[in-house]
């Protein structure tokens, strides 16, 4: 469904360039529930607007079914922001309308692309759990309930992918549990692709494969081990990542992978490494004057 190579953002402001994505790799399955994991400033907006069709990429390759997202021309993108891709933030007062019901929110979408079906925004709601809310104002429901409309209102148009991010970011974790059910939810009975951005390590026993992000390039994947244990116990109860998911460093087309900081600075190693095969293992080491220096 989803296919980047290469993938490069750069932000230009002034005299000044970001480069926020730095020949990014990612390919993501159709119907898989996935998370992108970094930490602040790793390049997960970025990439999940470039995703969205909210902001180009600069260079590279990124394909969302048969549509190229570099060369897409301006009306395609629209068409394609309407109707392949539905989109959650963290903050939804983006997607949301105060003064609206939560039915009338979820059926505004669907009038823009002309096709007003109310028995189907009906059923979102009920979907998300507010059948019985659907005719309230949006100030009258709470953060998790209006986080439940946004849900209803992404998929108002039918999307074939779904890009979330932060989507439990201000919501407590009762309510957190129950988005990421309603996610599966739709994922299992639409067969709905759907991309997770989040700096949440305690989502990932929610999702099939997480991929994490760092400075603009995807450094290491996490596979579930059983990937029909749904409901997979969180970071808080099993105490790490590993307990379900395996982890593997993401080797590149050309050779290229990322060691972790904490593993360069733990051996004192800056711009050069020595490296060893012994037919089985390969293995990276400070070079011999910098063990001396930090022995
Ligand atoms: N519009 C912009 N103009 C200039 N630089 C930007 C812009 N948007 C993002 N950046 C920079 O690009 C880099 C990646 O930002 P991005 O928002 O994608 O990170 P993130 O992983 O989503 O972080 P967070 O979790 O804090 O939202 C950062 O260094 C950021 O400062």
């Amino acid at each position: 469904m989803i296919q980047c190579e290469g993938l490069v953002k750069i932000y230009k402001t002034d005299d000044l360039e970001v480069v926020a994505l730095q020949g990014l790799n990612l390919a993501v399955n159709e119907g898989e529930m996935m998370a992108i994991i970094g930490n602040s400033g790793s390049g997960k907006s970025t990439l999940l607007n470039i995703l969205g069709g909210l902001d180009r990429p600069s260079a590279g390759q990124v394909r969302v079914g048969p549509w190229d997202l570099l060369k897409v021309s301006d009306n395609d993108l629209v068409k394609y922001k309407r109707d392949t891709v539905g989109f959650i933030w963290q903050n939804n007062a983006r997607n949301l309308l105060p003064f609206l019901s939560a039915l009338e929110n979820v059926e505004m979408p669907m009038m823009f692309s002309g096709k007003l079906d109310r028995p189907y925004a009906k059923q979102l709601l009920e979907w998300v759990g507010l059948k019985d809310r659907m005719h309230n104002k949006l100030t009258q429901l709470s953060g998790g309930e209006q986080q439940r409309v946004a849900i209803a209102i992404s998929l108002a148009n039918k999307p074939q992918m779904l890009l979330a991010d932060e989507p439990t970011g201000s919501v407590d974790s009762r309510t957190s549990d129950i988005i990421m059910d309603i996610f599966r939810r739709f994922n299992r009975e639409l067969g709905l692709t759907i991309v997770i951005v989040t700096h949440d390590l305690s989502l990932a026993g929610k999702v099939d494969r997480v991929v994490a992000i760092r400075d603009g390039l995807t450094s290491t994947e996490f596979i579930k081990r059983n990937p029909n244990l749904d409901g997979a116990p969180s970071l808080h109860e099993s105490g790490g990542i590993d307990a379900v998911h395996e982890a593997y460093v993401v080797v590149d087309r050309v050779g290229r992978l990322q060691i972790p900081k904490e593993y360069l600075q733990a051996l004192a190693i800056k711009d050069k490494a020595s490296m060893e095969f012994d037919g089985e293992k390969i293995l990276i080491r400070a070079p011999k004057s910098l063990e001396g220096e930090t022995a």
